[in-house]
């Protein structure tokens, strides 16, 4: 079965800096494939590229067997491939809730001739946007908090509540950058529930960048090691954890 995303022999440079070095990656339909690598290695620069905020320099990336290197993100948005993004600061300012409801795109509320001319049309989809968003925050376990104003809740739930973002449009797969940083255990535990559930239960596939290895021992398989701009190895867990590479990697020719 084709991959759902293929990067394909990608070169990126900044100025002298060649960040990303003749990179080929597979994320598999259905899979949580987990992405690592130290400092620098390059993994934020391949999910810009990834998503569109980049374009290689040389190489292609392929969605579901299309190539969408000369897309822009947005166009890749539309697509089913998504990237959690922090809360906007507009958005800081409406309810948990409303937030969700932004999300969809294609709002027939959006759309004038719509609004003129067939008012019943726009009535019946908002109604159908607030369930889908009802459903959504209480999948994400924010139901309680649906009436806060986003920019008070913590940490933790504007993570959830990012997660849930992007539930509200039509996901293939979903870039997941960092999420657990200053996130607490409990809420943690929570995220990575609704991610296995989202995997399992609705199909989504993942691809996550994660420096927390419980985060990524738990949920994803298989791990791609990133170091210098390429591949270093792929496998599950503990292939990668005993790997003398990796481990050189990671804590240095000293490393026991
Ligand atoms: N826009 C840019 N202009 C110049 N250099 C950049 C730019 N973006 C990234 N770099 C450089 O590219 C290298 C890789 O950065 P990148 O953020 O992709 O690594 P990373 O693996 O995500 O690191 P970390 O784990 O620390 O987030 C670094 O040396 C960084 O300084």
């Amino acid at each position: 079965m084709k991959p759902l995303i293929e990067v394909q022999q990608v070169n990126k440079a900044f100025g002298g800096l060649q960040v990303i070095n003749d990179c080929s990656i597979r994320v598999e339909r259905g899979s949580i494939t987990g992405m690592i690598g130290p400092n620098g290695a390059g993994k934020s620069t391949l999910f810009n590229l990834i998503a569109g905020a980049l374009t290689p320099d040389s190489g292609r990336i392929l969605l579901d067997g299309e190539d969408i290197t000369a897309l822009s993100a947005d166009q890749r948005f539309h697509k089913g491939l998504l990237r959690t993004f922090q809360i906007a600061h507009e958005f800081s300012q409406m309810s948990a809730l409303e937030n969700l409801m932004m999300v969809p795109p294609n709002q027939a509320g959006e759309n004038l001739f719509n609004a003129w001319f067939k008012p019943g049309l726009v009535r019946q989809q908002e109604a159908e946007v607030r369930r889908r968003a009802l459903e959504v925050i209480e999948f994400v376990g924010l139901h309680h908090v649906r009436n806060e104003l986003a920019g008070n809740l913590s940490g933790g739930q504007k993570k959830l509540l990012e997660l849930g973002r992007t539930m509200m449009s039509d996901a293939k797969v979903v870039l997941l950058d960092e999420i657990a940083a200053g996130v607490n255990r409990t809420l943690l535990g929570d995220l990575m529930g609704n991610i296995e559930r989202l995997n399992r239960e609705l199909g989504y596939t993942f691809l996550v960048i994660e420096h927390d290895m419980d985060m990524i021992s738990r949920l994803c398989d298989p791990v791609i090691v990133l170091a210098q701009g390429s591949v270093m190895i792929e496998g599950n867990i503990e292939e990668i954890r005993n790997n003398p590479a990796v481990i050189e990697a990671y804590f240095g020719t000293d490393a026991a």
